[in-house]
């Protein structure tokens, strides 16, 4: 278990300059080293979920200093970063920052996406007379104390330099004599000469509780999981709903606390407070322990035992309850009231001891006071920010318990995973037209990159500049024996028993270093161009997720799956980039980034939000990313394309001298049989050493006889094809959610497309931003099309039609010029770059083709059964999947491995 000994390793190979942007153009330099470029996908990265690459200026880049020494610098003398906006809160402990690196725009809007963006009707301009940025928001914290990293931070990332002022938020302007950086807190007073004098910059003051006040509504609104309960060991996410919102009680339990009824944006009133906060535990608590640090004291408490110096109801009743008044004998009667009448000094208790009763004190008195507070105003909610909580559990269960038990139950406390950062987001926020307020959940999307910066002092986050340095660092670990730890924080497993005023049955064993981020917040990705998919029904009550993890027995099954796929997928990632040293060097490292994160997981599985099955599936592929692993099944795919095209002529032959009924029944048998080429299956995987494609494709098509074992065929026919004499009316606009490459795109889902086609329906192939596992990629899927349009008619005038054609079909004759009667076939990115779809934030151009449709049509066990299984629409939807595990089949559809589903329902 990682602790706080792990400090010297991260100090060690720390390079203040080089920063986590450093990898992007790190990344492109090694691409042109290894003559990368052509191999990659065009550099067309139309979503940016992580593939922003802000340009760093490393002329005269210089290690100040020695290498071996500790904390060795780089200066970066020519950088300019692009446009960083940067706020803070200096506290009196801690000063919190947050800061903006833009994604730099590198879409390439070739004439395909522009053609298409026309047809749809998706506008480039913003509704606003401004844009709003995408970008990533950052959260770091310095001790106060130490003031002068903090500094020496923001000027290794110019971040002073990109927000001159709120003007040049969008354009890009670089330093200037007047530069200015919004900040709050008492030191935004105390620490503005030293601000001018060390960086050149004046502060532009905000009112404290301003910002609190508009951090925790942002957050409260914007971040989807972000509040949380947390009683008696057992954290739970709270759906907030934004129309019932205030008011609420904010206290902010700093060096002091703060309590603000919040009755609306900007509407609120300070209305107590109390002098016993974080600063009094931090405080009394050093001077009573002799504590180094504040997390020492936190980690000392967990193996105290209050009732050493606590006076006990029982110790004044002679071991009685006080049952009148309903006081059990082991409550507090009086903290720290043993130490009046024993004889003993200060070296008589233990610093454990003293550590916790200190905590409960002052997490109870905070409880009660907040209770009375919110009783004082009829308040249920009361939200708890400030890093005094630092995501301890046992703080929060204590204060949970003082809430809940002198308001009998009526009142909730709730925490907030940005506690301590409220007034710095708050600060953010008053940038004028950032456009961060009306930023929406689905807007935002958080990651957890090994080793983001998020604590200052010596570390400014963990050392990892560039993709070198975050591997080089990783490697230490590893030869000191030392496990590596996900970015993330880890409170304690299991912290407390009864809470409350009982004694605790387990404190956990230790606290997560500060030095591993202390906090369950990641890296905030701003995605303006995302948008909630038009055809759910319900997004308010709509969850992808079909498995929840947070059932252990779920957890643990699919750990171990993901865990004994790693070696499978790390060949292929190392493969896929040539097998050099460096990509074998990354592969390594992509497997203990990725399993550290599952150990993470494994042992708080809320530590980055509530856990789905598709989160887990997104998180590899992002972390591949992370380790420049663009397309781990390039090649993968490009062979079977290529098998499956090849007899692609004799399958629409066969298919065309069926009858209509027969037809239709083979295309979705076909869809089905397909769905078997998926490189994410174990199973599937091992199938692949038996057989050619083909060979399984024909395989898997004998043995795809009905009923399934979901089974809604009859009513799709039906709607499709009427019954009797009647002839019913096509499906207007189809959106066809495809899965993987090669027989399942090519023999299963094109054809069926033909066939919608050939019916009058148009139709839109929604097909993954990103690459993940043998994923179809809209990028992938023009070439695809057009390479079978040149075996079909139908495919090709639906294609020219849809300005699917525009530059891949050179070799076909055109004989369908001025046909204006074909129905389009569009191909629209998704958004997504994960095996699974989250409806809740796709891309526009999505969002912008689902207007017209009547028909969803979701494919694979991704898609249609870990996510959006249980979804809702408002048109007809048909779910397409063979499931390749056997547990999901057993669970889910009381089948076997390789049952199938196709679940149709249609728009009452
Ligand atoms: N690494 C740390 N160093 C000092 N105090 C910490 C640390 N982590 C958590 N704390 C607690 O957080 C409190 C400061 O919380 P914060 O919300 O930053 O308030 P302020 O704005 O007053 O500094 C400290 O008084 C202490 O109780
Ligand atoms: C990753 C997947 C969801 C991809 O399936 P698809 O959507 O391609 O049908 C699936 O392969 C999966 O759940 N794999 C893990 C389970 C297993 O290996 O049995
Ligand atoms: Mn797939």
């Amino acid at each position: 278990m990682a602790g706080p000994t792990e400090r010297p390793v991260l100090e060690n190979h720390y390079i203040k300059a080089a920063t986590e942007e450093n990898n992007d153009k790190n990344k492109e330099d090694e691409e042109e080293k290894q003559g990368g470029r052509e191999m990659a996908p065009p550099a067309a990265n139309p979503i940016h979920r992580s593939s922003s690459r802000p340009q760093l200026d490393l002329s005269g880049a210089a290690i100040q200093g020695n290498f071996e020494e500790r904390d060795p610098t780089i200066l970066l003398p020519n950088q300019s970063d692009d446009i960083s906006h940067l706020s803070l809160d200096i506290g009196g402990s801690l000063i919190k920052l947050v800061y903006f690196s833009r994604h730099e725009d590198r879409s390439v809007d070739d004439k395909r996406k522009r053609s298409l963006k026309e047809r749809l009707g998706v506008s480039n301009g913003n509704r606003r007379s401004y844009p709003i940025l995408g970008g990533r928001l950052h959260f770091v914290k310095f001790e106060t104390s130490k003031i002068n990293e903090c500094l020496d931070f923001i000027s290794s990332k110019q971040l002073h330099r990109g927000g001159t002022d709120s003007q040049c938020w969008h354009s890009g302007a670089t330093a200037n004599e007047d530069a200015i950086i919004k900040a709050t807190g008492g030191g935004a007073y105390k620490f503005a000469d030293l601000f001018k004098e060390r960086l050149g910059v004046s502060i532009d003051k905000e009112d404290e509780m301003d910002c609190l006040v508009a951090g925790a509504n942002f957050l409260l609104k914007a971040i989807r999981h972000e509040a949380f309960t947390h009683m008696e060991g057992h954290k739970e996410f709270v759906q907030i709903d934004h129309n019932d919102l205030f008011p609420y009680l904010l206290v902010n339990i700093g060096s002091g606390v703060s309590m603000i009824k919040v009755d609306g944006e900007g509407k609120f009133q300070r209305v107590s407070g109390t002098n016993v906060g974080g600063g009094t535990y931090w405080g009394l608590g050093r001077l009573l322990t002799k504590c180094k640090s504040f997390d020492e004291l936190l980690e000392l408490s967990q193996r105290g035992d209050n009732r050493k110096i606590d006076m006990l109801v029982g110790d004044i009743y002679g071991g009685m309850d006080y049952s009148k008044i309903g006081l059990s004998a082991s409550t507090i009667a009086s903290s720290f009231g043993k130490a009046i009448y024993e004889n003993k000094e200060l070296e008589d208790y233990r610093p454990e001891d003293i550590s916790l009763s200190l905590l409960r004190m002052i997490s109870y008195n905070i409880g009660q006071i907040s209770y009375l507070n919110a009783l004082r105003f009829g308040i249920k909610r009361i939200f708890f920010g400030g890093f005094f909580i630092r995501g301890h559990a046992y703080t929060m269960d204590t204060i949970s318990f003082a809430v809940h038990f002198w308001s009998k139950g009526e009142a909730k406390a709730m925490f907030l995973r940005h506690e301590g950062f409220l007034g710095a987001l708050g600060a953010f926020m008053s940038y004028e037209k950032h456009g961060l307020d009306v930023l929406m959940a689905h807007q935002l999307v958080e990651r957890f990159p090994m080793g983001a910066p998020y604590v200052g002092g010596k570390i400014h986050g963990p050392p990892l500049g560039d993709l070198n340095e975050k591997i080089s660092w990783m490697e230490k670990f590893v030869q000191k024996g030392t496990e590596i730890i996900a970015p993330v924080p880890m409170a304690p497993p299991g912290t407390t028993g009864l809470g409350g005023f009982e004694v605790p049955s387990s404190k956990g064993d230790t606290l997560r270093s500060d030095a591993s981020a202390a906090l369950n917040v990641g890296v905030l990705h701003l995605v303006p161009t995302l948008e909630v998919f038009p055809l759910l029904m319900d997004p308010k009550t709509y969850e992808p997720n079909t498995i929840d993890l947070s059932d252990h027995n779920e957890l643990e099954y699919w750990f171990t799956v993901l865990s004994e796929h790693l070696p499978d997928l790390v060949d292929k990632a190392v493969a896929s980039e040539g097998g050099t040293d460096d990509a074998k060097r990354r592969g390594d490292a992509f497997a203990r980034a990725f399993s550290a994160h599952l150990r993470r997981l494994m042992e708080e599985p809320a530590a980055y939000g509530k856990l789905g099955l598709a989160n887990l599936l997104e998180l590899r592929e992002e972390c591949l990313r992370e380790f420049h692993f663009v397309d781990a099944y390039r090649s993968i795919k490009q062979r079977e394309n290529e098998a499956s095209l090849a007899v692609l002529p004799d399958l629409l032959m066969e298919l065309d001298s069926m009858n209509e009924e027969t037809r239709l029944l083979a295309l979705i048998e076909g869809v089905l049989a397909a769905n078997i080429f998926d490189w994410g299956s174990r199973a599937c995987v091992d199938l692949y050493h038996k057989g050619t494609i083909i060979e399984i494709y024909r395989m898997s098509r004998k043995k795809m006889q009905r009923p399934w074992q979901v089974d809604d065929y009859d009513i799709f026919k039906e709607r499709m094809l009427g019954s009797g004499e009647k002839n019913p009316r096509p499906h207007r606009r189809a959106l066809l959610f495809v899965d993987n490459s090669g027989a399942d795109i090519v023999l299963g889902m094109l054809p069926l497309a033909r066939e919608l086609l050939r019916r009058g329906t148009e139709v839109v192939l929604i097909a993954n931003s990103l690459p993940a596992l043998n994923d179809v990629t809209a990028m992938e899927l023009p070439e695809i099309v057009a390479e079978a349009a040149k075996h079909c008619d139908i495919l090709r005038k639906a294609a020219e039609a849809g300005g699917l054609l525009v530059d891949a079909m050179i070799n076909v004759q055109d004989d369908s010029k001025g046909n204006s009667s074909s129905v389009p076939l569009m191909v629209v990115e998704n958004g997504c770059g994960s095996p699974c779809i989250d409806l809740r934030q796709v891309s526009s151009e999505l969002a912008a083709a689902a207007k017209d449709a009547d028909l969803v049509i979701l494919e694979g066990m991704g898609r249609a059964l870990h996510t959006n299984f249980n979804a809702h629409f408002k048109c007809d939807a048909l779910k397409l999947a063979m499931v390749k595990n056997q547990r999901l089949a057993e669970k889910l559809i009381k089948g076997n491995i390789y049952s199938c589903v196709c679940r149709y329902e249609p728009f009452a």
